[in-house]
């Protein structure tokens, strides 16, 4: 082991980044007798709660809400709907960010016994993280056990001409908003485009959604992008895709986006949501022989990435979710405290973008499957035709896709897509982990009418295409 720095504080875990795992495992970490200092540059917990996540999702209930009641004059009369975004301003700012203050969860932290600094944190080495506080003055520290890094991500900027220079939003500002704009943007079809798309433009606002890509939702399967598109094409969205933009101009208040077909769109506001940067770039990588520019950090089972060096979060590229960044604090916590679990493992790793319709998934994709050089059989069957969907009616379009390895007999991929995918994806998400035979799926009972009957039905799809 290296010489302690000579102005160095020993203690027992350094956390870098405080990410809504890295929460939990630095109070575990100190209630189970460590000396644990962390540090985190803005706020505790990360994206998700204050910019991510719980704001989007406070965001979708709302437009969900103003969607289902246009649904009633074909369902049961009459109502008037008055959008107003104040509500949920308010509701964003006083229920869930507390007005984008961390200092409830700083108090958790310090109560449990964690040292807590606001400020930037770099490794120095093995072991060793130099920490900037607000007022310029660095802290060393030197960790007897290791240090956890959390960093997360933020807005990926794009090299689009003229973009640089705008006032345009990322996910921080959207979260924001008090007033709309009449008029919308959006560069990015991956998750936080299309809730973000949909949320705005049920609000009112007319929304365009430029997706570079074939199509929205690209990693998800393709059936799943195109019922998504059409439904918000449906709600009056303007969607475009494989789209080229070769510039960005802002002037008297309004934005002009240039695309490489000759077309030109102007719109009030402009939303980036291409993507994440990682945040790896100037934490110090260098110092223990790893890559700062590499876009993902490699871990093991449990999350080692090298000498008492831990790992977690969607720099380790095993998924960009809040569930995964848990999951692996949990190994982390276990790794470091000298308790036994289970190793890490991805094959079953669900997400559910909550657009309505929600699209969920677990495991592998067809086409992923296809890759792998499985021999693969796939069952697919509409969510609108099962007994459930079709009384359902406005708003009850989707499907289920289940992906079988045929070798093995076993689910290793699915799709859930309905008014309420992200739970049917539950059912999946445990066929695919547990490895249940197909055989035992198709013996079971499936409760009428529900959405997740869909399921059975797509199982028997597979059966018919054997
Ligand atoms: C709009 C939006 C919606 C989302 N919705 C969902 C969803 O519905 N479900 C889901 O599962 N996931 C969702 N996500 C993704 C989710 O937010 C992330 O996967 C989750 O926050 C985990 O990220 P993380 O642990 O890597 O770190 P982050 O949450 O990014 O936190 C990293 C922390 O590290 C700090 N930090 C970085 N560098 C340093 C440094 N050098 N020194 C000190 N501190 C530092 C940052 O200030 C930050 O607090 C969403 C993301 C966005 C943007
Ligand atoms: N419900 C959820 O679980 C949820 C919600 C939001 C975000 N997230 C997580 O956050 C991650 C980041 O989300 P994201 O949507 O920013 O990123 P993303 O990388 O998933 O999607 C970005 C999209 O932008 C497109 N794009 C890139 N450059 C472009 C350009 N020049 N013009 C037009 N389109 C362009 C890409 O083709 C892609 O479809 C997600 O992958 C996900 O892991 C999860």
């Amino acid at each position: 082991m290296s010489e302690p720095t000579p102005d160095s504080t020993q203690v027992d875990l350094v956390v870098v980044g405080l990410g809504p795992g890295a929460e939990p495992l630095a109070t575990g970490a100190a209630e189970a007798g460590l000396r644990v200092v962390a540090v985190d540059k803005h706020l505790v917990g990360g994206e998700c709660p204050y910019y991510g996540c719980v704001p989007s999702k406070m965001m979708l209930r709302a437009a969900d809400s103003l969607a289902e009641a246009r649904r009633v004059s074909e369902l049961a009369g009459e109502v008037q709907v008055v959008p107003s975004w104040a509500p949920l301003a308010e509701r964003i700012s006083a229920e869930a960010t507390s007005g984008w203050d961390d200092q409830v969860a700083v108090e958790r932290l310090e109560a449990a016994g964690v040292a807590f600094h606001h400020g930037v944190g770099r490794l120095d080495g093995p072991g060793r993280v130099v920490v900037e506080l607000p007022d310029g003055s660095t802290r060393a520290y030197e960790a007897a056990r290791g240090v956890v890094l959390n960093p997360g991500t933020r807005p990926a900027e794009l090299p689009i001409e003229g973009l640089a220079g705008t006032p345009y939003w990322t996910n921080r500002d959207a979260v924001q908003v008090t007033s709309l704009p009449g008029s919308l943007v959006v560069i990015g079809g991956g998750p936080i485009g299309a809730e973000m798309a949909q949320v705005f433009q049920r609000f009112g606002v007319r929304v365009t959604l430029l997706e570079a890509g074939p199509r929205i939702l690209g990693p998800d399967e393709p059936e799943a992008s195109q019922v998504l598109e059409e439904v918000f094409v449906g709600e009056g969205m303007r969607v475009m895709t494989g789209v080229e933009i070769t510039s960005v101009g802002h002037a008297d208040g309004g934005f002009e986006v240039a695309l490489g077909s000759g077309d030109s769109l102007h719109a009030d506001r402009l939303l980036l949501a291409a993507g994440r940067t990682p945040n790896l770039d100037d934490i110090g990588l260098e110092t223990v022989g790893l890559d700062p520019a590499a876009r993902t950090v490699e871990v093991d089972e449990r999350m080692r990435a090298g000498d008492r060096l831990w790992v977690i979060g969607d720099v380790t590229g095993k998924g960009a979710f809040t569930h995964v960044a848990m999951y692996q604090s949990a190994i982390a916590l276990r790794d470091i405290t000298g308790q036994e679990g289970a190793p890490a493992q991805y094959h079953a790793v669900p997400h559910a973008t909550f657009t309505d319709p929600e699209v969920a998934g677990v495991g592998m994709t067809e086409q992923q499957a296809r890759d792998a050089g499985l021999r693969v059989r796939v069952g697919t069957a509409p969510m609108e035709s099962s007994s459930r969907g079709w009384l359902h009616g406005p708003g009850g379009r989707g499907l289920v896709k289940v992906v079988e390895d045929a070798d093995r007999g076993v689910l290793v991929g699915a799709t859930a897509m309905g008014p309420s995918g992200g739970e049917v994806i539950g059912f999946l998400a445990v066929a695919v982990h547990a490895e249940v035979p197909v055989a035992t799926l198709r013996s079971m009972i499936y409760a009428y009418p529900t959405f997740h009957r869909t399921i059975e039905t797509a199982l028997g799809d597979l059966e018919e295409a054997s």
